[in-house]
């Protein structure tokens, strides 16, 4: 089943002194339930405007955008937030946890806002704090806790609603090497058993290696894509491999970490 369908996307941005820049050229893309893509490629090549045409916060200059069969484009303002907050998932690598909610009140915050019955938004919270292994933090608020702990936080409220798709920025962006492997299991995790269609662009391969395919881009375009065989190592090399090839982001290829 088709999840994600994207058709010649493209991206034009105008800059001020009236140049128009093609951030995204000609994209086509699709992600089908249960696939963890991964978008890679080197600093500036789109992958950020890449995620935020698809994921409805940014719009497209031509193209088209299907997720669940619905044309993104065609939606009025307020039937996109709706479709947002009813079938989307968002995780960004600063995490984006209000620091006046406690760890459980920012989790169970897109239930809230859809106005979920408190004691059907508890037993919601009780599943996914204890999926993500944060079930002992709930009380506290994001300054008392960890990056690994914050992200984990961000994943459970991006999935207490049962989105039909996950997308993540950059989630290891801000976390040392045990933290985003802790995200990473946690994502790859939700994958496997839950069947989350999970679409993240990373830079860093190490997260990357946990994706089951890899879309790679260049300059705005498609460059080239990798499955993932039986090995996460092997996996991994391949990135690296594709990564050289690309050019730029120098500092990634950096020694195995798996
Ligand atoms: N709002 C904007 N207005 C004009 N140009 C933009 C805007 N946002 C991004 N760009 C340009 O579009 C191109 C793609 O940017 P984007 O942030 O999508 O790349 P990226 O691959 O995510 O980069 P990075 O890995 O450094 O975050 C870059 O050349 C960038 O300078």
């Amino acid at each position: 089943m088709t999840i994600l369908e994207a058709k010649n996307v493209s991206k034009v941005y105008g800059t001020r002194r009236g140049i128009e820049h093609k951030a995204i050229d000609n994209i086509s893309l699709s992600v089908t339930k249960g696939e963890f893509v991964g978008v890679m490629g080197p600093s500036g090549s789109g992958k950020t405007t890449l995620l935020n045409v698809l994921s409805t916060i940014d719009r497209i200059s031509a193209g088209t955008i299907e997720i669940n069969n619905q044309d993104i484009a065609k939606l009025s303002k307020e039937k996109l937030a709706k479709f947002r907050r009813k079938q989307l998932g968002f995780i960004f690598q600063d995490f984006n946890l209000l620091d006046t909610l406690t760890i459980a009140e920012n989790i169970m915050l897109p239930l809230t806002l859809d106005g979920w019955k408190v004691k059907d938004m508890e037993q919601r919270l009780a599943k996914v704090s204890k999926q993500l292994e944060i079930d002992t933090i709930l009380r506290r608020r994001s300054f008392e806790v960890s990056g690994g702990q914050m992200q984990r936080a961000a994943i459970a409220r991006a999935i207490i609603h049962d989105p039909s798709i996950i997308f993540a920025d950059e989630p290891t962006g801000n976390l040392d090497s045990k933290a985003s492997k802790q995200v990473m299991e946690a994502l790859s995790h939700l994958n496997k058993e839950k069947e989350a269609t999970t679409l993240m662009v990373t830079h860093d391969p190490f997260a990357a290696s946990f994706c089951e395919r890899i879309v790679f881009i260049k300059d705005g375009k498609l460059f080239n894509q990798l499955d993932k065989g039986d090995s996460r190592q092997a996996f991994f090399q391949e990135i690296l491999n594709v990564q050289s090839m690309l050019g730029g982001d120098t500092d990634d290829l950096q020694t195995v970490r798996l």
